[in-house]
């Protein structure tokens, strides 16, 4: 196995500047979450100057939470950016089958060569062209039921698949990883998801297994989780323990408190 703290020790060595084009909701415990784990944040969004954003970063993050014509323009050219200038970036396709104006809009950024994709069971079937029964941003679908479309979908865009729920399943269409970690207070708290694909992109940012960096970072945001959730009353102060707990972990802890396995 690989060593899952050498990931986090690296991204924090790096600290790599992240630039994510988000949703409204998850602005503010986003850039929290990446502060804490010893990235830096940025949330740049207009069209008019996005692009030219995109190369100063480390990584770009891509979600579709809230989007609006202006800000998929915004997406669309970034991801372009991204792509020209060799920098991995990462889609989180929110509700993508909700509506045709979703579809389209994850279409056209699959298209665009993402690193690595994160979303729940229904995202992931849904962006795969699967039935999917997600209940807006929420997955109602298990992940299981999503493993083939995220092996599917490695291996006709390329990219890292990462399906997150009470077991996370991650594969570059090869390989497999199921990743144990996490809390049931999680899904309980809004946009921890979505911080958690920033959190990819700070992992993927000058990593030589894009794979094994998107387990990583998976395997420390549950263990924050696990953290965070020994000392919270409910979902208020789960939020502020998660966000001390992605502070306080070391490599070392997150090496031995990764439950990972191959699948
Ligand atoms: N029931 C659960 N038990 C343990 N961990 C969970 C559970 N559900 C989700 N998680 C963890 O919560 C984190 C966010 O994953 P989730 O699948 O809820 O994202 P999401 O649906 O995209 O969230 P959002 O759109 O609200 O940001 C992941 O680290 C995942 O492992
Ligand atoms: C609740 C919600 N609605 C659109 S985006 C978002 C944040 C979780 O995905
Ligand atoms: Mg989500």
């Amino acid at each position: 196995m690989p060593d899952w703290g050498a990931h986090l020790s690296e991204m924090r060595q790096c600290a790599p500047l992240v630039h994510n084009i988000t949703n409204y909701v998850a602005m503010n415990v986003m850039a929290n979450v990446l502060l804490a784990a010893g990235a830096s944040p940025a949330m740049v969004h207009a069209v008019e100057e996005a692009a030219e954003f995109t190369p100063l970063a480390g990584a770009l993050t891509i979600n579709i939470g809230t989007p609006s014509g202006p800000w998929v323009a915004a997406m669309e050219a970034s991801a372009q950016a991204a792509q020209a200038a060799g920098l991995p970036w990462v889609l989180d396709p929110v509700a993508v089958g909700a509506t045709a104006f979703r579809r389209e809009i994850g279409a056209r950024l699959l298209a665009l060569g993402p690193a690595a994709i994160r979303g729940n069971a229904s995202e992931i079937l849904a962006l795969s062209g699967a039935a999917a029964q997600g209940k807006g941003a929420d997955s109602a679908d298990p992940v299981a039921a999503a493993e083939e479309a995220a092996r599917a979908l490695a291996c006709s865009t390329g990219a890292v698949v990462a399906v997150t729920g009470p077991v996370d399943y991650v594969t570059d269409g090869a390989r497999g990883w199921r990743v144990a970690n996490g809390h049931p207070a999680m899904p309980r708290v809004t946009a921890l998801g979505c911080s958690l694909t920033g959190l990819v992109g700070a992992f993927l940012a000058g990593a030589g297994d894009r794979a094994t960096a998107t387990v990583a970072a998976l395997a420390y945001f549950g263990l924050a989780g696990e953290r965070a959730g020994e000392t919270a009353a409910g979902p208020g102060s789960f939020q502020v323990a998660l966000l001390d707990a992605l502070a306080t972990i070391t490599p070392d802890a997150l090496t031995a408190g990764a439950r990972v396995q191959a699948a």
